[in-house]
């Protein structure tokens, strides 16, 4: 039974237990879409972006050690497609802070079931959705407002020497960033990024 403030009435206990954080699925096995709920009141809402029990009673037990937070100027900012190397791979849970961006993780375990293929979610303050990322997936995301910031948790150090990337535009990957006519903003060093099929993958799948 997880512990629960024992000072907090029935209604909010029942409300607490039931509808605190919601786990589902996506197209991409062992990436996951995570909903804190949000108990609002006139001042406005509060919501647990993060309770570890909560997440190993869903099964997620990462042991999260770094918070980033990156804010992007303009819309269209690419940031992407990134992971970084064992020994210091990234499981990542990532949401959007403020604006609205769409998120994606591609699968680059050799010999997954899935790999190469991609999947992707709107992130925005207003739906406070969140996207679990396990390592061995590449992540990148372009935002749809301005002055959008992508809060997110790593599961290790940053590593410059682990550092890699990917063409967020990969033909290969063929990722729909959705853009429309918007060009993208882009770093010097996601601008040089290869391909994927042009460098050896370091993730093996495990099953
Ligand atoms: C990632 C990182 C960067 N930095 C420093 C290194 C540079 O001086 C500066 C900007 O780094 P970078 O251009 O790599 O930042 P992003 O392009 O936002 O990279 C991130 O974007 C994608 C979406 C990710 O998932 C990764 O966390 C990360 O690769 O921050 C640090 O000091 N610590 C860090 O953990």
């Amino acid at each position: 039974m997880p512990a629960l403030d024992c000072y907090a009435d029935a209604e909010t206990l029942f409300l607490n237990v039931r509808f605190i954080v919601t786990v589902e699925s996506t197209a991409l096995p062992g990436v996951l879409l995570i909903t804190p709920a949000r108990f609002g009141d006139h001042r406005g809402f509060f919501s647990e972006s993060w309770n570890r029990q909560r997440m190993v009673e869903n099964g997620v037990d990462i042991d999260f050690v770094q918070d980033n937070h990156s804010l992007s100027r303009e819309v269209g900012t690419v940031r992407g497609l990134h992971f970084q190397s064992p020994p210091h791979a990234q499981a990542k849970l990532v949401r959007c802070g403020k604006g609205s961006l769409f998120d994606v993780a591609v699968d680059i375990r050799k010999g997954s079931p899935t790999f190469g293929r991609w999947i992707g979610e709107e992130l925005s303050f207003e739906n406070g959705k969140q996207l679990l990322i396990p390592a061995g997936f590449l992540h990148g995301f372009v935002t749809r407002e301005p002055d959008t910031e992508i809060i997110y948790k790593c599961s290790d150090y940053y590593s410059p020497e682990c550092d890699g990337a990917v063409r967020f535009d990969d033909p290969d990957i063929a990722i729909d960033w959705n853009m429309g006519d918007v060009a993208a903003v882009l770093s010097d060093k996601d601008t040089a990024a290869p391909f994927l099929k042009d460098f050896d993958s370091p993730f093996v799948y495990e099953g």
